[in-house]
């Protein structure tokens, strides 16, 4: 899907949507990471066909990535992946970088299944804390069911294909619709804001009575503060090896996190995640599910809702044939002992 999509794209926006930081080592690594593991199955055990329902996430345990510029990739953006996302059952985390209005995102995943497991919301924090305050409750009523904070990015990553392809703004007509001011209609910039910290955790998690996931978690301490300051869960990512080149590979920041969490809450991982196997691998090492950033923008480059749709069909596919193989009945059986050394 990603060779259909490079065919089909700009190529400024290709790179925009494949690259990664700098010499982009761990957006490699990310990718590689996941070959250098190994499986080994367990035989005769009986498992039969797997069940891939994954509390508390969704019908398989994969969730869509919160991913900028959906409508860079294909006219409906943000809702074609929704009405994906609905249909398969699986959690979409809407970016708050989305070029399609949280509200219009809800309307078109509930027109697919009200019952489907409701969208997450990303958020970056802001140093304007009362447009903070007023996204968070627009998001509530949206229908949101819950925040995933990103606190991978005090600054903007250095992108050199961006750089040289000139990539700077959305072309006419695309904005940041969840940043356009109810009032004036004026659309603001998304801020990184290097002098947040933990307050800001403190701040949202006294402004919303919903879940807040912290993204982009590498480092065990990290986790454990996370833990401490009421983390409903956390994702264990380098941000798609977008932020800070040098990062280990996701799936090798998973280990030693999932130690240091101890079961306390649900830990997710996302970079590099391409095929069944690889979500075998993060479930066996710890995750409760994994995210999935870039092949949602190759589906919906290649066919929209259809595209992401097919995109989510392989991989159930690939996860339930994996799990078989492996003789084990359900993602929450997988254990380290599948993975050789
Ligand atoms: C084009 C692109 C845009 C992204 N935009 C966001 C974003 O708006 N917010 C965010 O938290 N993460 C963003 N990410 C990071 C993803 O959520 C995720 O961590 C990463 O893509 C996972 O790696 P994968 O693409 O190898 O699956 C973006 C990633 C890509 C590739
Ligand atoms: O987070 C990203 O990686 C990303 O590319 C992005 C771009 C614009 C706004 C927010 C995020």
């Amino acid at each position: 899907m990603e060779a259909a999509a490079r065919e089909l794209l700009p190529p400024p926006v290709y790179d925009f949507f494949a690259g990664g930081a700098d010499d982009e080592n761990t957006l490699r690594d990310n990718v590689s990471a996941f070959d250098r593991l190994r499986l080994v199955p367990r035989v005769l055990c009986g498992a039969g066909r797997p069940d891939l329902p994954t509390p508390p996430v969704g019908a398989m345990p994969v969730v869509l990535a919160p991913t900028a510029f959906h409508r860079l990739a294909h006219e409906d953006g943000e809702r074609a992946t929704a009405r994906a996302a609905s249909a398969a059952g699986v959690v979409m985390v809407v970016s708050m970088a989305a070029t399609v209005a949280v509200e219009e995102v809800l309307d078109a995943h509930r027109g697919v299944d009200p019952d489907a497991p409701a969208p997450w919301f990303q958020l970056y924090p802001q140093p304007d804390k009362a447009f903070m305050e007023r996204l968070v409750k627009r998001v509530e009523a949206a229908g949101c069911g819950a925040f995933v904070l990103s606190v991978d990015s005090p600054v903007f990553g250095h992108r050199r294909r961006d750089v040289r392809n000139g990539f700077l703004d959305l072309p006419e007509g695309l904005h940041c619709e969840n940043l356009r001011d109810p009032d004036t209609g004026a659309v603001r910039t998304i801020a990184f804001d290097p002098r947040s910290g933990w307050d800001c955790v403190r701040r949202l998690r006294e402004t919303t009575p919903l879940p807040l996931w912290l993204k982009g978690i590498a480092h065990p301490d990290d986790a454990r503060l996370a833990v401490r300051h009421g983390a409903a869960g956390i994702v264990v990512s380098n941000h798609g090896g977008r932020q800070l080149d040098g990062m280990p590979a996701a799936i090798d920041l998973l280990p030693s996190i999932v130690d240091a969490v101890g079961g306390r809450i649900p830990v997710l991982m996302d970079g590099g995640v391409r095929r069944g196997t690889d979500v075998v691998k993060a479930l066996a090492l710890g995750a409760t599910a994994v995210g999935v950033g870039r092949p949602v923008l190759w589906g919906l480059a290649t066919a929209g809702e259809a595209g992401v749709t097919r995109m989510l069909d392989l991989l159930r596919a690939e996860i339930s044939r994996a799990l078989a193989l492996c003789g084990v009945a359900r993602p929450s059986d997988l254990t380290r002992s599948v993975l050789c050394g």
